[in-house]
């Protein structure tokens, strides 16, 4: 099957910093993909070459061609005073017809705010919007900036879920930055574990099962939170399928 976006030993630059080096990635049509990695792990970054927002500095990067990315930030800065329907946003930046905007809304669940303001939404129900505007584009490839941020647990893995059903509706690959580990688990195809670097990759099961994912994670719902004292101190196994290959030293 060929990849819509294939990247070979790529690496990128923030100023004078190379955050991502040896980096290999390839996603194929319809499948879910997450990336989780501390704070400054290079994650958005990644996102960013990927679609080609920011260059690579090393490495090669082939894109299908013509690819249709939807994007769902992770938060929208809206002015209160401003009033703006959820109709209305789905006409920004381009205008949309009625018919367009109804197939949209009612693929996410959303048709019967059409007329609320933005402002008065739930985070979730902001998010779903936002997943509407990002289906306007038809996408083949559907990416997510920590889209679930300020959703409690319960939200973001209803929200998860609405994005597996989308992937089977709309037959789109999901490429999504999350720190929701656990319920992330369950969605995705593959996970790739970040820092700078590929540390660890796999199908789920695979990859929660791995000794180094449970020094990474933990096993219980706290386990994210090792993920930030993570230190890496690790070999890499680079082949896909899960196996992760660390001498880990975890902190607390
Ligand atoms: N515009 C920029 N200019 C310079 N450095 C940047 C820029 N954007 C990000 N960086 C740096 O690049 C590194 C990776 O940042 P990036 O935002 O990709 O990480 P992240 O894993 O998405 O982080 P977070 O989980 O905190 O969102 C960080 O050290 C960050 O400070």
């Amino acid at each position: 099957m060929t990849a819509l976006i294939s990247a070979i030993d790529i690496s990128v630059m923030r100023g004078r910093n190379r955050v991502l080096r040896d980096v290999d990635f390839s996603i194929s049509p319809g499948e879910i993909v997450t990336i989780v990695g501390p704070n400054g792990s290079g994650k958005s970054s990644l996102l960013k070459a990927l679609i080609g927002a920011i260059p690579t500095a090393s490495g090669i990067l082939t894109r299908a061609p013509d690819l249709r990315i939807g994007y769902v930030p992770q938060s929208l800065a809206l002015d209160p005073t401003l009033p703006l329907s959820v109709r209305r946003f789905l006409d920004l930046p381009h205008r949309v017809s009625n018919a367009e905007a109804e197939a949209v809304l009612n693929i996410t669940g959303s048709a019967a705010i059409a007329s609320r303001q933005m402002t008065d939404l739930s985070g979730g129900q902001l998010q779903r919007v936002m997943l509407s505007r990002a289906l306007l584009a038809r996408p083949q490839l559907l990416i997510l900036d920590e889209a679930t941020q300020g959703l409690d647990q319960p939200g973001a893995a209803a929200f998860y879920q609405q994005i597996e059903d989308v992937r089977t509706t709309q037959g789109c690959a999901v490429l999504m930055v999350s720190h929701d580990l656990h319920v992330v688990m369950a969605a995705s195809d593959r996970v790739i574990c970040l820092n700078g670097h590929i540390c660890c990759e796999g199908h789920p099961e695979q990859v929660a099962t791995a000794p180094a994912y449970r020094a990474l994670f933990g096993t219980g719902t706290q386990g994210a939170l090792a993920l930030y004292r993570h230190a890496h101190d690790h070999h890499h196994d680079h082949s896909h399928g899960g196996a992760c290959v660390h001498e880990h030293e975890e902190a607390s």
